[in-house]
């Protein structure tokens, strides 16, 4: 039983700024991710990594194909989905940790963790518990957990980035480059956590350049180059 299967799936862009000059850039994107296995997408920078997660998160929309997610008895088609449908399955099924955090201005970086929690149902005080603790794993001084992120080094706010989004147990969870600007510390941490999700079940697609994260934790390296179209 897979968590995550793409089958058949294309992707072009349009360009309305050039004549709507069509740019076709995946085409038969097939692969499974069964529950506590972790897939890391790999190829050359420009291949479609990042675009292959997001159609699977439902920000792009794929042209043809299916993008099947589980979320416990139902296999929902992400290709398909109405909006509505995206986000339920979002918030019950599916985490995405991108590059960059988005701060909310005036929000704390300790709320910015819980709140993916607290939209979860977790009561607030439980949610807070719990996202200290995932702080300090990130070892983000306590100093900092009543700051809004925004003035905060690249490293913080990663690792705060990080926090929010590994939290929720989310069955499926995608990474783009979630070690990028950490130190061996706390690409270790990162490490620990993914093996923690994955023993629980959960499912992982991840884009990861740092070669020994990767061997740390994927189970199978998908190459993206075999569904690129050249330019
Ligand atoms: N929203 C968009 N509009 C137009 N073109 C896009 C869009 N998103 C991605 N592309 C194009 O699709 C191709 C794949 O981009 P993508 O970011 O998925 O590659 P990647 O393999 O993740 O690259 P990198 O390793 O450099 O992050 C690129 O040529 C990019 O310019």
């Amino acid at each position: 039983m897979s968590a995550l299967e793409l089958s058949a799936v294309t992707k072009s862009f349009t360009m309305h700024l050039q004549g709507g000059l069509r740019l076709p850039v995946l085409n038969d994107v097939t692969f499974t991710v069964a529950p506590g296995q972790c897939v890391a997408l790999t190829g050359p920078s420009g291949t479609g990594k990042s675009s292959i997660l997001k159609l699977i998160y439902g920000n792009y929309k794929c042209d043809t194909g299916r993008i099947l997610v589980r979320t416990g008895d139902d296999l929902v088609d992400i290709a398909s989905a109405r909006p509505r449908q995206i986000l339920s399955v979002r918030q019950r099924a599916l985490g995405y940790v991108t590059q960059f955090l988005r701060a909310v201005p005036r929000v704390s970086a300790l709320d910015i963790v819980a709140e993916p929690l607290v939209t979860k149902g977790v009561v607030r005080e439980e949610a807070t518990i719990r996202a200290k603790d995932m702080l300090r794993r990130f070892n983000v001084p306590e100093r900092l957990w009543s700051l809004p992120p925004a003035t905060f080094s690249g490293g913080e706010q990663q690792r705060i980035n990080l926090a929010r989004g590994l939290l929720p147990e989310h069955p499926i969870l995608l990474l783009d480059e979630p070690t990028a600007s950490l130190d061996a510390h706390n690409r270790a941490v990162v490490v620990e956590l993914v093996r923690e999700r994955k023993a629980q079940g959960t499912a992982i697609v991840a884009i990861m350049h740092d070669d020994d994260v990767r061997e740390a934790v994927a189970d199978l390296n998908v190459d993206v180059t075999r569904f690129a179209i050249a330019a």
